[in-house]
C-alpha cells in the first residue's frame, strides 16, 4: 500500500513537482532504464528509450505496459476507462530508438542506465557530449562507479551528475543525487525537481563508493553472506532474523539474490580494488564460487535459493 502512494503521486496533478526537464532520454532499456523511462513517462515528460538491441526495447515496452497496468488498476480502480486512457497515454509518451545519438538531439536530460562498465560508459558519453546540446544535462544511474571518473570524458562537467534509482524503480521511493567534483548549482537544483516530478524523494550524495544506500547495503549483504559461509546459520534463518528482527521488506541473502550475485560481486570487486585495505571489500569466497557456477540469483534461477527461471 505504501508503494501505491508514491506511484499515485507521479501524476497527481495537486502534488506534482514540477521540473523544467520536459524531454528525458533514457539510455539502456534493460531492469532499470525500463523502470525509469515509466516514471518519467507517467510523470508527463516526452521520453525517448535507447538500447542497442531491438528485441530489449520491445520487452521494455512490454514490461512498462505491463506496469503501468499495475499503476493503472489500483489508482483507477473505479474508473476503469480513465486508466486504460492513462495507460496508452503514458505509453504514448514513450518512443523507442536504437541509435543514441539521435536520441540526444532533443534531450533535456540523458539517463544512463547501461552496462556497469567505465568504458564502454565513456564511449557513450564521449559520443553524446559531442551531438547533445548544451543545455542538456548528463547523469548516470551508476550503482558503485565514480561519476567524476565518468564524466572524465566529457566537456560539460558542470552539466554531470549521478541519478541513482533502486530496483524495482516504479516502486522504490528513495532518488540518490550524487554531486560531482564539477556539478554546478543549476545542474544539482535541477536533477532535484526532476526527481521530484517523477515522485520520489531526493537526497543528497557526495561522490564516495556507494554513495549512501550501496556503501551500507553491499557491506551489510556482504556480511550476511560470510555469516551463512561460516555456518553459523541458515539461510532461511539469517532472511527471517532480519525480516522479523530488524524490519526489512525482504532478508539479505534474499536481497542479494534480487539484485544479483554478479551485480554484488561486481561491486565488491571493484572496490576491493580501489581500496585494498577496507576488510569489509575483501572477497568471498562462496559468494565467488556461486558466481562461477552461473547461480546469480533470481534471474538465473539459483542464487541462495531456487526460483523459477523467467
Ligand atoms: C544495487 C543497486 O545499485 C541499488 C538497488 O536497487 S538495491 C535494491 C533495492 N531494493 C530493495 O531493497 C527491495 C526490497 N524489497 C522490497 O521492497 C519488496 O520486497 C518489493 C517491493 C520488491 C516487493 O514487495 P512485496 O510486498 O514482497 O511483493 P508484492 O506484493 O508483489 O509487491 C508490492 C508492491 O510492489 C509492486 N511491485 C512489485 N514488484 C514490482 C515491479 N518489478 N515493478 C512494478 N511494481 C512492482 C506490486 O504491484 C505491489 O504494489 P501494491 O502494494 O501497490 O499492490
Ligand atoms: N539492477 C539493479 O538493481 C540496479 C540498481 C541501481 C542501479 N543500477 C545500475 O543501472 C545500470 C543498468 O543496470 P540494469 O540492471 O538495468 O542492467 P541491464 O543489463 O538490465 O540493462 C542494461 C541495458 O543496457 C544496454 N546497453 C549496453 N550498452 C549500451 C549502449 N552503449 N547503448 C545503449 N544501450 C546499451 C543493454 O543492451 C541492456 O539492455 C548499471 O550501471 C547498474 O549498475 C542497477
Amino acid at each position: 500500500m505504501i508503494q501505491f502512494g508514491i506511484i499515485a503521486r507521479n501524476f497527481s496533478s495537486s502534488s506534482a513537482v514540477q521540473s523544467a526537464i520536459k524531454n528525458v532520454t533514457v539510455i539502456g532499456g534493460g531492469l532499470m532504464g525500463s523502470g525509469i523511462a515509466q516514471v518519467s513517462a507517467q510523470a508527463g515528460q516526452n521520453v525517448t528509450l535507447v538500447d542497442v538491441s531491438s528485441d530489449v526495447l520491445a520487452k521494455a515496452q512490454k514490461s512498462i505496459g505491463t506496469n503501468l497496468g499495475r499503476v493503472a488498476k489500483k489508482v483507477y480502480k473505479d474508473n476503469p476507462a480513465e486508466g486504460e486512457k492513462f495507460v496508452a497515454e503514458s505509453l504514448g509518451r514513450i518512443k523507442t530508438l536504437t541509435d543514441p545519438a539521435e536520441a540526444a538531439k532533443s534531450a533535456d536530460l540523458v539517463v544512463e542506465a547501461i552496462v556497469e562498465n567505465m568504458e564502454v560508459k565513456h564511449k557513450l558519453f564521449k559520443q553524446l557530449d559531442g551531438v547533445a546540446p548544451s543545455h542538456t544535462i548528463f547523469a548516470s544511474n551508476t550503482s558503485s562507479l565514480s561519476i567524476n571518473e565518468i564524466a572524465s570524458v566529457v566537456n560539460r562537467k558542470d552539466k554531470f551528475g549521478g541519478l541513482h534509482f533502486f530496483n524495482p524503480v516504479p516502486v522504490m521511493k528513495l532518488l540518490e543525487v550524487v554531486r560531482g567534483a564539477e556539478t554546478n548549482d543549476a545542474t544539482y537544483q535541477a536533477m532535484m525537481s526532476w526527481g521530484k516530478s517523477v515522485g520520489k524523494t531526493c537526497i543528497t550524495c557526495k561522490d564516495t563508493p556507494g554513495f549512501v544506500v550501496n556503501r551500507l547495503l553491499v557491506p551489510y549483504i556482504c556480511e550476511a553472506i560470510r555469516l551463512f559461509e561460516r555456518g553459523d546459520a541458515s539461510a532461511r534463518d539469517i532472511d527471517i532474523a532480519m525480516k522479523l528482527g530488524a524490519g526489512y521488506p525482504m532478508g539479505p541473502l534474499e536481497l542479494a539474490d534480487y539484485v544479483g550475485l554478479d551485480t554484488n560481486k561486481f561491486i565488491l570487486d571493484g572496490w576491493h580494488k580501489k581500496y585494498p585495505d577496507q576488510p569489509l571489500f575483501n572477497p568471498i569466497p562462496l559468494l565467488d564460487k556461486l558466481v562461477s557456477e552461473g547461480k546469480l540469483g533470481v534471474k538465473s534461477g539459483e542464487g541462495f535459493y531456487k526460483y523459477d527461471k523467467k
